[in-house]
């Protein structure tokens, strides 16, 4: 079996609920980004929240993208840990569902869980226990998967534990020494403040193609003009997509900057664009089609994401879709 790409994160449930941004202060947490929460936290929030309709997703940032390469038609594998309890099987039998290789056994404990609160302006606050999931270790990646792979992609939510951190790291030079590219999403700004040097090494070293958003890569760089930040990210790594939520995002490569447009939607939840737009970059690459064109396709998907609930895709593409949105 061959892979376009084999992906290593958290597997994480999303629990998702609209709510006012009244309720969002009242509850307290800041929003647009993740924050890590024990799961009586979690409970006492499910409970504030009385009324409002709660709806559940498999989630998980690499498993969104996962998820969305396979929506495409694309061939991947994934590593990530899960408990054997309700939660943990009902990922698993999702992940399966679109054709997804996923090896790592069910263990005892708790499936992680990411509680996540959606405001008027569609954007995502989220409060995740990552249970099991942050025991994800070296010994859970399968070698001759990666070594069968087109792309390695980690994401930097995996730095938050030791051993998860080290799972990363073991990835990447199994990549290496078999040639594998490696993609690295930063996953959010408040990693930048815990791990700033050990990211820009990743990025000037192992990295091949860089995930990030604007605010996390003004937090890299110190600059503040899209063009500039990318291109100094670009100084360090081959190819670099910064994405600049509605206004689209750029692409680096070889010198060239190529800008990619947002695809005009109406927006009614941001949560997991960013992974969906790396699905589209990510099954494009390895599937034949150029950077412009990726960027259409990966443009396409978040634009889609974005105007739904959820992070994995409720209506997938057709292959006619995929080949139409990577002419563009
Ligand atoms: N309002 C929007 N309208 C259309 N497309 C959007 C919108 N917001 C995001 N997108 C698409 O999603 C891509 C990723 O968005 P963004 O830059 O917000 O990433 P992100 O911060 O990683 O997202 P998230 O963490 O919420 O998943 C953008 O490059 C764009 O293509
Ligand atoms: O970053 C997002 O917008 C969402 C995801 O990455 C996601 O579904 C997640 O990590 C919580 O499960």
């Amino acid at each position: 079996m061959k892979f376009d790409v084999y992906g290593v994160g958290n597997a994480i449930t999303d629990i998702q609920a609209r709510i006012s941004d009244e309720l969002l202060e009242k509850i307290g947490f800041t929003k647009g980004v993740m924050t890590l929460v024990e799961s009586e936290k979690q409970g006492h929030v499910l409970a504030s929240l009385e009324g409002h309709p709660v709806n559940r997703c498999a989630g998980g940032s690499a498993s969104n993208t996962i998820a969305g390469i396979a929506d495409f038609g694309g061939t991947a594998a994934y590593a990530g840990k899960l408990a054997d309890d309700e939660i943990g099987r009902f990922w698993l039998s999702d992940m399966q569902a679109l054709g997804v290789t996923v090896d790592t056994p069910l263990g005892t404990g708790v499936s992680g869980t990411s509680v996540i609160l959606i405001t008027e302006d569609a954007q995502r606050t989220m409060l995740t226990h990552l249970g099991i999931s942050a025991t994800l270790g070296p010994e859970d990646l399968s070698e001759e998967q990666i070594a069968a792979s087109q792309y390695v992609y980690v994401e930097g939510y995996l730095f938050t534990g030791e051993s998860t951190r080290a799972a990363a790291y073991r990835a990447i030079e199994l990549a290496k020494k078999h040639n594998v590219k490696v993609a690295f999403t930063v996953s959010d700004p408040f990693l930048i403040h815990l791990f700033r040097d050990e990211f820009l090494k990743l990025i000037a070293g192992p990295v091949d193609l860089l995930f990030c958003n604007l605010e996390e890569a003004r937090s890299l760089t110190g600059k503040t003009e899209p063009v500039d930040c990318a291109q100094q990210l670009h100084h360090l790594a081959a190819d670099v997509a910064l994405t600049l939520g509605g206004d689209g995002s750029l692409i680096l490569r070889d010198n060239q900057v190529i800008p990619i447009e947002a695809t005009p939607v109406r927006p009614i939840d941001t949560t997991g664009a960013g992974d969906m737009y790396a699905a589209g970059i990510l099954y494009g690459l390895t599937n034949g089609l150029s950077y412009r064109q990726a960027g259409h396709l990966a443009s396409q998907a978040a634009g889609r994401v974005v105007s739904q609930l959820g992070a994995r895709l409720s209506r997938k593409f057709t292959p006619q879709e995929v080949a139409r949105f990577a002419s563009l």
